[in-house]
């Protein structure tokens, strides 16, 4: 079995609760209150500029020239194509950009990105991309499974979300962040091996709070 596949396995537990949480179901039967969809867009929106600045860190950090290429395209299409998804809903939900792009971010948001800029900025690639993975593997699962669901990726408000995390430019993006990481794992130490899982464990954790955050649409809890 591949390191990437351990981890996996070893997270099911968590990765199911993730599918299962009431606000991937409700992008998935088309019943999810449109207000919690608008407060996660904008919060996604915040978490993918600095998602993206770990795509540029990986470039820097990129051993071959193949690497950084794959980096670079990464970074093209988390802005252009993946950010591009956030920039027309927000039209619908009547947001401007400058809205959007200035928006507050939930503690959760920041919490998650600061944690992954962290293990990107200081540590190895290695790390870098175990921080970075369980957020595109996941979101490229949940929206293969749910566009299995008929009707789903039709859906008014829903189906372009779906149509874009089950597509095959992210399932193959994706899957290269899958095998580099097994690549990098290739002949690591034990100590290293276990500090990659960590860092996957916490951002597979992040992935849970970041949709309880939006279903609850939870800001600071003192209100001021
Ligand atoms: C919170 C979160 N995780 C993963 C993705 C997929 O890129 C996303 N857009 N947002």
């Amino acid at each position: 079995m591949t390191f990437s596949q351990r981890l996996y396995k070893k997270l099911q537990p968590i990765w199911r609760k993730n599918h299962a949480h009431p606000f991937v179901q409700g992008i998935g039967d088309g019943t999810l209150d449109s207000d919690k969809f608008r407060f996660f867009m904008i919060q996604d929106y915040l978490y993918l500029i600095d998602y993206a600045k770990l795509f540029a860190i990986g470039a820097v950090k990129a051993n071959d020239l193949n690497t950084m290429g794959k980096f670079a395209e990464l970074l093209d299409s988390t802005m252009n194509e993946e950010m591009s998804l956030h920039r027309e809903y927000a039209k619908k939900f009547n947001i401007s950009l400058e809205e959007l792009e200035n928006a507050e971010p939930a503690p959760t948001t920041l919490a998650y990105t600061h944690y992954m800029l962290a293990a990107g900025q200081s540590g190895s690639l290695a790390e870098l991309v175990a921080a970075l993975l369980p957020c595109m593997w996941s979101y490229n699962e949940i929206g293969t499974e749910l566009n299995l669901r008929p009707g789903a990726s039709e859906h008014e408000l829903y189906g372009e979300w779906i149509s874009m995390y089950s597509s095959s430019e992210f399932t193959e993006l994706t899957n290269w962040c899958i095998g580099l990481l097994d690549e990098l794992a290739e002949g690591k130490p034990q100590s290293e091996l276990d500090k990659l899982e960590e860092i996957f464990l916490h951002t597979t954790r992040f992935e849970y709070m970041f949709w309880d955050m939006a279903y609850h649409q939870q800001m600071w809890p003192t209100d001021e």
